[in-house]
C-alpha cells in the first residue's frame, strides 16, 4: 500500500474588518486619531488602552454608532454605511460594555430579538400569521436553541433575563449577538465585573466562536485574560494606536509598560535604591525562617508553597453583588436595552 503524505492547505486568510485611518473627533477633542486596523478570519484580536485611550470610541465609529471625521470601515471588501442596523446586517454584532439586557423578557426571548435582522417575513405576515411567517418563527426560535445550548444558557430559556447571575447576563448578550449571525463579532469588555470562574468560562466561549468561523475584535483591561486569548493585539494611548503585534511583543514593549504604569517620574528610586531595600526585605525574610524553624515548624511549610493559583481557590459565586469588578463595568441591566446616541458604552 502505498501512502501519499497530504499537505494538508492552510484555510485561505481573509481580511473581515478592514478599518483605515479612522478619526473621530468631539469638538475640539481628537478621541481617535488616524487609526488602522483589520481583523482576518479566524483571528482573535485585542485591542487595549488606558482608560480614555479611545478604544470605545472606535468600537462605535466601525459599529455605526458615530459616523468617522475620516477614515472609512470595510467590512469583507464592501465599505460600511455608519448606520448601526446595517453594519448588523452587513455581519458585525456587538456587545456593551454596559450591559444591555431586555430585563423583563426571557432568555430564550432576548435572543429571538437579536435575530430580527435575519427574518425577512413582514408586517402583515406576522399580523396574519401567514404560514411563511409561522415557519421563520419556528426556524429562529430553532436557532435561539441552538445558541443557548452553545453558550451553555439552554437550561435557562424561560428564565427573565434580569434574575440571571451577572456572568450568564454577559453570555446572554453574546449568545444575543450571535442571533444576527455575524462573521466578525465585537466584545467590549465582555469580563467586566466577573470572577475568575466567569472570566475562564467566557475566554472558553470566545475561543469556541473563533472556532466557528467567526473573527473577534475585543476590549478588555484583564491583561492575562487579553495576551492569553488573542492572536494580535493592538494598544491605543491617548486616540492613536502606540503599537500593534503578538501577545508577546506587546506585553514586552516598555512603551505600553510606561503608558499603564506611567512614565518613571523624576526622583523616582533608580536601580540601586531598589537592589537595595529588595537586599535588606530579603535579610529579613531569612531572619524571620530562622527564627519561625526555631520556635513555629508550620511557618516554613507555608513559604515553601507554591504560588497557588488565586484563581482556582476562588469561591464560586454567581451573585452579581458578590463580584470584584475587574474593568469599568459594572452591572447594569436595563429595562429596556438603551438606543440613546448618550449612552455609547
Ligand atoms: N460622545 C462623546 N462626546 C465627547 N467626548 C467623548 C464622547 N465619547 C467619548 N468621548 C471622549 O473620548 C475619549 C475616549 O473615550 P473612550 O470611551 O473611547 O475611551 P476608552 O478607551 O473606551 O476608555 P475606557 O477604557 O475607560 O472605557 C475620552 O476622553 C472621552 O471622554
Amino acid at each position: 500500500m502505498t501512502t501519499t503524505t497530504a499537505t494538508a492547505a492552510a484555510p485561505a486568510t481573509t481580511t473581515v474588518l478592514d478599518a483605515s485611518g479612522v478619526t473621530m473627533r468631539f469638538g475640539g477633542l481628537t478621541a481617535v486619531r488616524d487609526v488602522s486596523l483589520t481583523v482576518n478570519s479566524g483571528e482573535i484580536v485585542g485591542l487595549i488602552g488606558p482608560n480614555g485611550a479611545g478604544k470605545t470610541t472606535f468600537f462605535n465609529c466601525l459599529t455605526g454608532l458615530y459616523v468617522p471625521t475620516e477614515g472609512k470601515v470595510s467590512y469583507k471588501g464592501t465599505v460600511l454605511p455608519p448606520k448601526p442596523h446595517l453594519v448588523t446586517q452587513a455581519g458585525i454584532a456587538r456587545t456593551f460594555q454596559n450591559i444591555r439586557l431586555f430585563a423583563n423578557m426571557t432568555v430564550l426571548e432576548n435572543v429571538l430579538v437579536g435575530r430580527h435582522t435575519r427574518t425577512k417575513e413582514g408586517l402583515w405576515s406576522a399580523l396574519l400569521r401567514l404560514p411563511g411567517f409561522k415557519r421563520a418563527e419556528e426556524e429562529s426560535r430553532e436557532r435561539a436553541m441552538e445558541l443557548l445550548e452553545f453558550t451553555g444558557l439552554a437550561a435557562k430559556a424561560d428564565h427573565l433575563a434580569r434574575n440571571l447571575p451577572y456572568g450568564e447576563q454577559r453570555k446572554l448578550e453574546i449568545a444575543r449577538a450571535l442571533a444576527s449571525d455575524p462573521g466578525l463579532i465585537l466584545l467590549d469588555e465582555p469580563t467586566a465585573g466577573m470572577n475568575p470562574q466567569e472570566t475562564r468560562a467566557a475566554e472558553e466561549l470566545i475561543f469556541a466562536i473563533r472556532d466557528k468561523g467567526i473573527a473577534v475584535l475585543v476590549i478588555e483591561h484583564d491583561m492575562r485574560f487579553i495576551f492569553n486569548l488573542c492572536d494580535r493585539v493592538a494598544c491605543l494611548v491617548r486616540g492613536e494606536k502606540l503599537i500593534e503585534g503578538t501577545p508577546a511583543e506587546v506585553q514586552g514593549d516598555e512603551r505600553v509598560i510606561a503608558a499603564y504604569l506611567g512614565t518613571p517620574f523624576e526622583g523616582a528610586p533608580g536601580a540601586e535604591e531598589v537592589a537595595e531595600v529588595e537586599a535588606a526585605e530579603a535579610h529579613a525574610e531569612a531572619a524571620a525562617a530562622t527564627a519561625d524553624a526555631d520556635g513555629t515548624p508550620e511557618a516554613p511549610a507555608k513559604a515553601a508553597a507554591p504560588a497557588a493559583d488565586a484563581d482556582a481557590e476562588a469561591p464560586e459565586d454567581d451573585s452579581p453583588e458578590g463580584d470584584a469588578p475587574h474593568g469599568s463595568g459594572a452591572p447594569d441591566i436595563d429595562a429596556e436595552p438603551s438606543t440613546t446616541e448618550g449612552d455609547t458604552k
